[in-house]
């Protein structure tokens, strides 16, 4: 990888992705917010501290600066450690004064703290607080989350858009002076940031443009690529960016309209092969990622999507509604120098940072349990889930506990959720963050999700928060980016799907309040998403998809390639960095509508106990093709189906060789890796209590060479 490629990277126009709203976009945004942030003045003590403080640094504007990883080569995204409005520039910045910049603000203050979807090895533990005297008090009656938790139907109750435009950002409207004074405290250094930013940033532009002028139709041997040496030995130069840049916008621009821009002596597949051949020297993607990646959108939105994986997420914090309000919660941290503002319309209980003084892992609010450093598409699970009050509810892959506690808020700590993760390790952070926001209703358990509902069925509503590919989350963890093989996308859907079975057949279909089950990923793969949801569809009839009731996100594919799904799959919902500025993720909502057969059921826990003993991964051939849709199972359990080993077997070698052929490999020739991988060590995720590490392993949140230091984490544990 050039060392050099964030040095000429071109810059991005506007507000840096930190800087720009969460969620829905555009109107619903700019609404009122934007106005009223330009015109008003700062009134109050908070805003005169902030000033005070003097070191509020300048927006610098984020640029599309190349892709970090570059600047970050150890792939960890810059939102670890203390947490800066800017984003980590690609191109080196002049040094500010910044006290986030110590270490123990490093140490401390780190979004991913709490973010489920980042490991957190690399976080030293907070030494816990002595939670105890933290008792609940008595604040667990929030406006916000009788909002949130209504009684009525699931699918009616989950977020009323509407209803929230009409009440404003705050959803505790019922003090409006205090919301004007609250707004008007961020308003001089957003606006003040904001100006200077875009300042920087028009010049920048007017800079690339001139630049960009005198560069068109750059030729390979422009991009010191590949050159000969005198003794016929090829130089390894660091490729040019700034014109490998350019060209793949070219190369863009004519995929985008090739009828008319495309040079007749070369094929659209000529044009896309370079194309991939760019992308992966620009942003250090593997050839495989990256055209997986590619294939999901059309040439210019592939390319927002790259781009968007090279800068942060926004930081976001949800408000702990067992503890606090989030006006207050919002007012205690303005008065420590943190600018913020509501995460969206959309969420009753988020706050997007801008800036911070402090670490916010580490300030009294946060070890008073007062809220929680979370992604904000991390809460698009539970909203969809909707958990009510009184229900017993199960989180099957439940650390480090953003969701299941997210769920204790909604059930206002009644009822009962069974917290379960194979991981121990992970389960201690889980353990940690339950004390820490005074959650009185979750049991703990940790079990392969693969043995529920052997272990205990019945719920009103379950939360498969699978382990994935973490496609969704590059931006925090940039070795995503290699470290992703074909074999990867066959196990982790293996064992998403048997999961989603386990899912299904631990809920009560007969529930009075519920009879749901959510799936989610951080994962953008249509197979670890529409493939595995489609799978569930197949082998269990008695389950629908119904609406998530989220107010954004895109539809999932009812068509991808040759593949096919059923039409329902228009109610699961896509997230993605580039078209929401949140973690890529995936949602996808069932009813349940008659009851699991036992047989089933048995079937499913032989299977397990099968792949304990070592073999299985994955087919996927059925998932998805036309033919496959709504047809009966042919196993022996009518139209349910169990885990048929030798069935599963026989569809990987076809999936596999297929592989090959396309790569233009014989098969025979040579047995896959992925085959060769299926040893009995690396498949433990049957095993019983925490024994599951084996496929954790391979996983965005269960990598094994983090599990020992997962423990440490403890209340940093997100
Ligand atoms: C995406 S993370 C869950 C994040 C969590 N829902 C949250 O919001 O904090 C996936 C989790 O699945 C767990 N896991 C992996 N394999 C599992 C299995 N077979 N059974 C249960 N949990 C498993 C991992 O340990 C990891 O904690």
């Amino acid at each position: 990888m050039p060392s050099n490629r964030d040095r000429d990277a071109p810059k991005r126009h506007g507000p840096s992705r930190r800087m720009q709203h969460q969620g829905v976009p555009g109107a619903l945004d700019d609404h009122s917010n934007g106005k009223k942030r330009k015109s008003a003045a700062p009134t109050n003590g908070a805003i005169k501290k902030q000033k005070k403080g003097g070191n509020a640094p300048a927006v610098k504007a984020v640029i599309n600066g190349g892709p970090k990883h570059a600047a970050n080569s150890a792939g960890k995204a810059s939102t670890k450690g203390s947490f800066k409005t800017q984003q980590k520039p690609a191109v080196k910045l002049p040094k500010k004064v910044d006290p986030l910049e110590d270490d123990e603000a490093a140490d401390l203050s780190g979004d991913a703290i709490d973010d489920p979807d980042v490991m957190e090895d690399e976080l030293e533990g907070i030494e816990e607080a002595d939670f105890d005297d933290l008792d609940d008090d008595g604040l667990d009656s929030d406006a916000d989350d009788f909002a949130m938790a209504p009684s009525g139907s699931d699918d009616d109750d989950v977020v009323d858009s509407d209803q929230e435009v009409q009440k404003g950002v705050w959803s505790e409207d019922d003090d409006s002076d205090a919301e004007e004074t609250l707004t008007a405290a961020n308003i001089a250094g957003l606006s003040q940031k904001l100006n200077q930013e875009r300042a920087e940033e028009e010049a920048d532009a007017e800079a690339e443009l001139q630049d960009a002028a005198l560069q068109t139709n750059i030729a390979a041997a422009d991009l010191g690529e590949d050159e000969e040496e005198e003794g016929g030995k090829k130089s390894m130069l660091a490729p040019d960016l700034q014109l490998l840049r350019t060209r793949i916008t070219e190369t863009v621009r004519v995929l985008s309209n090739f009828k008319e821009l495309h040079d007749p002596a070369r094929s659209r597949a000529e044009y896309t092969q370079a194309l991939l051949k760019d992308i992966c020297a620009y942003y250090g993607y593997s050839p495989f990622l990256a055209e997986k990646l590619y294939s999901l959108f059309p040439p210019q939105e592939a390319l927002a999507f790259f781009d968007a994986n090279e800068t942060p997420r926004p930081m976001v914090i949800r408000t702990n509604t067992l503890r606090t309000h989030r006006r207050d919660l919002a007012h205690a941290l303005i008065n420590r120098g943190v600018t913020l503002e509501p995460v969206g319309k959309w969420s009753k209980v988020g706050l997007q940072i801008f800036e911070s003084q402090v670490p916010l892992g580490a300030t009294p609010e946060y070890l008073a349990g007062q809220y929680i450093l979370q992604a904000a598409s991390s809460f698009l699970p539970v909203m969809a889930l909707a958990p009510q009050e009184h229900e017993r509810v199960l989180d099957m892959a439940a650390a480090p506990g953003g969701k299941s506690t997210h769920m204790a808020a909604l059930m206002r700590n009644t009822g009962c959720i069974f917290s379960n993760d194979a991981s121990k390790d992970r389960s201690k952070g889980l353990i940690g963050n339950i004390h820490r926001m005074g959650v009185k209703n979750t049991i703990v358990c940790n079990y392969s999700a693969l043995e529920f509902p052997k272990v205990m069925g019945g719920f009103d509503r379950v939360l498969l928060d699978a382990p994935c590919s973490g496609t969704g989350v590059i931006a925090k963890d940039a070795s995503v980016k290699t470290n992703k093989s074909a074999d990867d996308f066959l196990r982790l859907p293996h064992l998403q799907k048997q999961l989603l079975l386990a899912a299904i057949d631990s809920v009560d279909h007969a529930s009075k309040t519920g009879g749901y089950v959510v799936y989610s990923t951080c994962s953008v793969t249509v197979e670890e998403n529409e493939q595995v949801v489609q799978y569930a569809l197949n082998k269990r009839p008695n389950v629908k998809l119904v609406s998530t009731g989220l107010v954004f996100g895109k539809e999932g594919f009812i068509k991808y390639q040759s593949k096919r799904f059923h039409p329902s799959m228009k109610e699961t919902r896509r997230y993605y960095p580039h078209a929401y500025n949140v973690d890529g993720f995936f949602v996808a909502k069932f009813k349940k509508t008659g009851a699991t057969p036992a047989g089933a059921v048995r079937a499913q826990g032989s299977a397990e106990a099968k792949q304990a003993n070592g073999v299985p991964v994955d087919e996927d051939e059925e998932v998805g093709d036309h033919a496959e849709i709504g047809a009966e199972e042919e196993e022996g359990e009518g139209e349910f189906g169990g885990w048929d080993e030798d069935e599963d077997t026989e569809y990987i070698e076809r999936s596999l060789h297929k592989a090959m052929r396309r790569k233009g490999i014989d098969p025979k020739a040579t047995k896959s890796a992925a085959v060769k991988s299926l040893t009995p060590a690396k498949l433990t995720a049957g095993a019983p209590n925490g024994a599951a590490n084996g496929v954790a392993s391979d996983v965005t949140n269960g990598k094994p060479k983090k599990e020992g230091k997962a423990g440490k984490a403890k209340e940093k544990a997100g």
